[in-house]
């Protein structure tokens, strides 16, 4: 009955809505009683009316059906990975060639945390996921679609009105350090291998063929660009860009700045350097991207790697000792 399949379409959203707040604003509006409440009102109009369950309904994030391997995707903008810098020099070399192509005396740019985890690939189809992938070798991922509906960090809609026909958008998957020790605990409980890091267990978590195993894994995902895009009007930053994403509900880093110049720059790596332990989640350095990408462009790629960015890494961090 119609008021049934409307209630069933107003849980959906207040339980999405409820997702947004709290993977991508970590600001949850109600307590998490209230939200099992929710999917529990569900689950049971599902299980009463099976014709209501959809693939993206928030009853499905705890994965369906196995497969037996997974099949490629072929990116349509490459996820090309980003040149390393390790010492001050270095950066400063990044700056004058920037300076230097574009002709600027001075550049802005948009600088954030250095994910370590997994790069992925989400497609949204007006609006809604239809496919994720890994990044593979830049140009070929595996189809992972059915594990990462599991992430409740990843919305199932964009938070918009008007979606684009098709946005692609990139970013990381990754394991927080508190989920990654309380996993080990469990495995070591079950006497199942430990993993060496939260990078190797979100990989590990991710390319299950079972997506049940993955949704039994914490993991979480955090949005850091844009790849190929149908319909939709580009801002003119990459500030900007991310602003959007985070309109669209999907998580983005709350460690990012504008700065200009490459003292803004070496003052946000010692920033994120000194705050790197607390943060919940393991980074490998920061990222500094030409803010203007109308300067991207005119800065390209050389090889494969972007003129325009680059990764600058903070030293190994040493073992953790036990
Ligand atoms: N891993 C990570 O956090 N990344 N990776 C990029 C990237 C890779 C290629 C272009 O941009 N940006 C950020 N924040």
């Amino acid at each position: 009955p119609t008021e049934i399949a409307v209630r069933a379409r107003q849980l959906r959203e207040q339980i999405e809505y409820h997702n947004y707040r709290y993977y991508a604003l970590d600001a949850p509006v109600i307590p998490d009683a209230e939200f099992d409440r929710l999917l529990r009102e569900l689950q049971s109009l599902e299980t009463q009316y099976p014709e209501l369950v959809t693939l993206d309904s928030p009853t499905q994030r705890v994965g369906i059906a196995p497969v037996a391997a997974f099949s490629k995707i072929t990116h349509r903008v490459p996820m090309l990975s980003l040149n390393n810098a390790f010492n001050d020099a270095e950066i400063e070399a990044f700056d004058r060639r920037c300076r230097e192509s574009t002709g600027l005396s001075q550049i802005e740019y948009a600088v954030e945390p250095k994910f370590d985890g997994l790069a992925i690939t989400l497609s949204y189809a007006q609006g809604r996921f239809v496919q994720g992938a890994t990044r593979g070798d830049g140009y070929t991922g595996e189809d992972v679609t059915a594990n990462l509906r599991t992430i409740r960090a990843i919305p199932m809609q964009l938070g918009i009105k008007q979606p684009p026909a098709l946005l692609e958008v990139r970013g990381e998957v990754l394991m927080l350090k508190a989920d990654f020790a309380a996993l080990n605990v469990a495995q070591r409980e079950r006497g199942d291998k430990e993993f060496a890091n939260p990078r190797n267990a979100a990989a590990g978590s991710l390319r299950q063929l079972d997506p049940r195993i993955t949704a039994s894994r914490r993991l979480h995902f955090f949005a850091y660009g844009i790849g190929a895009a149908d319909g939709w009007i580009t801002p003119p930053t990459h500030a900007e860009i991310m602003n959007q994403l985070l309109d669209m509900h999907l998580p983005i880093a709350r460690q990012r700045n504008v700065v200009q110049g490459v003292s803004g720059l070496l003052d946000f790596y010692r920033q994120i350097g000194s705050a790197r332990a607390q943060l919940p989640y393991d980074i490998d350095g920061v990222v500094y991207k030409v803010n203007d990408l109308v300067l991207q462009e005119q800065l390209g790629f050389v090889a494969r790697a972007p003129r325009f960015a680059i990764a600058h890494k903070f030293p190994a961090q040493e073992e953790l000792t036990q």
